[in-house]
């Protein structure tokens, strides 16, 4: 598959952590179908992992975001020649890796000083994070904040330029709502699976679609489904 990295040793860690997250699949699949079905066809809600049984189950799952989607994030990084950006759940570092790989070759073009902050509250996934952009030579552009994405990234500096939000579907628009006042205009906002929890991330998606919100705002259909949004300022 084309990918845009041109970096061995990232794709190399990407490709072993793609894989170990596709065999948990199955699992995932077994224990929340019952649940996604009854959420879209019958009521209920496939958002909530809260439980502790949920909690210890997802401990050791990557859920990371696909090759494809990783590969969309470090285009855009790269276009808009990101200086600072947000992710709103690391889990084993996935993602970052992409947005940290666009940061260091943005360093390279351009200079001046780059930075991912990830958020992760598990700290075994924290750990793991760290490791394998360690293991990608990317770990010099990545910070990991371990705890409550809403407490770790309160007092975060601005701009942003882009942020991802990949994390259990109602923390979605709470970070959104936290981070938005740290988003320079033009920035873009990449929230996972919004189509295949569209019921779930309605009011994600009603907030981010709604001008009057300081969003533009379109889904790219694949895969379960990617909303993209760019702030703009929202008309007086
Ligand atoms: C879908 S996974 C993230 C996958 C990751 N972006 C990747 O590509 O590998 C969602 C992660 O959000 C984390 N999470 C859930 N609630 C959180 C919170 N309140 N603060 C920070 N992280 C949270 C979960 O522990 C989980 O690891």
């Amino acid at each position: 598959m084309i990918s845009p990295l041109a970096d061995p040793r990232a794709e190399a860690v990407l490709s072993r952590l793609h894989a170990e997250d596709a065999r948990q699949l199955r699992s995932i699949v077994l224990r929340y179908l019952p649940r996604a079905l009854l959420s879209r066809f019958g009521g209920g809600s496939g958002a909530d992992v809260s439980s502790a049984a949920d909690r210890a189950f997802l401990r050791d799952k990557l859920v990371a975001l696909d090759a494809d989607k990783g590969r969309l994030a470090y285009t855009y990084c790269r276009a808009l020649d990101a200086r600072q950006v947000v992710e709103v759940g690391t889990s084993f570092g996935v993602s970052t890796i992409y947005l940290a790989a666009a940061l260091r070759d943005n360093a390279a073009a351009g200079g001046g000083e780059r930075r991912l902050i990830g958020t992760e509250i598990e700290p075994v996934k924290v750990r793991a994070a760290r490791a394998n952009l360690a293991e990608a030579g990317l770990a010099d552009f990545a910070e990991i904040r371990e705890g409550d994405a809403l407490l770790t990234l309160k007092a975060l500096a601005g701009p942003v330029d882009f942020l991802l939000i990949d994390t259990w579907i109602p923390l979605a628009l709470p970070a959104l709502e936290l981070l938005k006042p740290r988003l320079r205009p033009g920035a873009i906002v990449m929230c996972d699976n919004v189509r295949q929890f569209a019921r779930e991330y309605r009011a994600y998606t009603d907030y981010v679609r709604d001008p009057r919100n300081g969003f533009r705002s379109m889904l790219w259909p694949k895969q379960g489904g990617v909303e993209l949004s760019v702030r703009s300022e929202a008309p007086a």
